[in-house]
């Protein structure tokens, strides 16, 4: 290469830092540990499933990852900052599994949404035009713009389920933790979140779902982080017959109701802690 190309080529780009980086995490309900020494590393722009059995940590994993549980031992990252540190949480969209009812706050479905943008604004400032039209396209893109002014506490399980997607949505996040977001979804609606997550994942989103089955998300799928009594038991290609969870007589118990249930189970909302 001769001196003037040389002089000519740019410096390569610094390398990205992974999305999340998990080091040695411990987590203990009442001195009893649920997580217990999980390392692992999310590519910015991955999309990877958290799989395992019922109470195998996956829950608790993915909070420990948004401070919302703390840690007994070990390290977070966020995009390359440790999470005490992190003050980035509009880039952070969380689903949460939904929670026990009558701890909800009234609110209407789009006031619900539109707190998905709480982390990207200033203090006291109000939403934009770009944000509404952010929440509007959240509520379509979920199907449920037709229930915008409705309380959450009318609707379904699976469309509440859909609303809390709709929230993360809103906040234009470019890392999305996922817990379970298609539980207690009909089958419709899980193939347009499917889409959805796939047109996140082609913009560069990263994507981390904690998924009992892969349904509609399998083609998606190429590295599955399997836990098993709180440690890491497999990490790779998502296992087969990992579709046996769908099939009839399986016993996983799912922790979402469906419709039927779901209009007493309210969504918490929860935010990530900023100390
Ligand atoms: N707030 C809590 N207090 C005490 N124990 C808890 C709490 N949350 C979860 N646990 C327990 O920790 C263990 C791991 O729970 P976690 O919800 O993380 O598992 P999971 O793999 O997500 O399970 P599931 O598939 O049922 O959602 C379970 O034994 C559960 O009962």
């Amino acid at each position: 290469m001769s001196a003037e190309t040389l002089s000519q080529a740019r410096p390569a780009p610094p390398p990205q830092p992974p999305a999340v980086r998990v080091r040695d995490a411990v987590v203990s309900y009442d001195r009893r540990p649920v997580v217990r020494g999980v390392s692992l590393d999310i590519g910015a722009g991955e999309v990877v499933a958290v799989l395992g059995p019922n109470g195998s940590g996956k829950s608790t994993l993915l909070r420990a990852i948004l401070g919302l549980v703390p840690l007994t031992a070990g390290t977070v990252d966020l995009h390359g900052t440790p999470l005490r540190r992190f003050t980035e949480w509009a880039r952070i969209g969380y689903v949460p599994q939904r929670l026990s009812a009558g701890g909800g706050v009234p609110a209407t479905v789009r006031e619900v949404v539109a707190s998905g943008q709480v982390a990207r604004r200033r203090r006291l400032s109000l939403p934009t035009t770009e944000d509404r039209a952010a929440v509007t396209e959240a509520l379509e893109t979920v199907g449920l713009l037709h229930r915008s002014r409705d309380s959450v506490h009318e609707l379904s399980g699976g469309q509440q389920q859909r609303v809390l997607i709709a929230r993360a949505l809103a906040g234009r996040p470019d890392t999305f933790l996922m817990d379970e977001p298609l539980a207690g979804v009909d089958a419709a609606s899980q193939q347009t979140l499917a889409d959805t997550i796939a047109a996140l994942s082609g913009r560069g989103a990263t994507v981390v779902l904690v998924l009992h089955e892969l349904g509609p998300l399998e083609p998606l799928i190429g590295r599955a982080v399997v836990l098993s009594e709180g440690t890491v038991g497999h990490d790779g290609a998502p296992p087969r017959p990992f579709g046996d969870c769908a099939r009839d007589g399986h016993e996983h118990i799912h922790p979402h109701a469906d419709a039927a249930g779901g209009a007493s189970a309210l969504p918490t909302i929860e935010v990530p802690r900023r100390d």
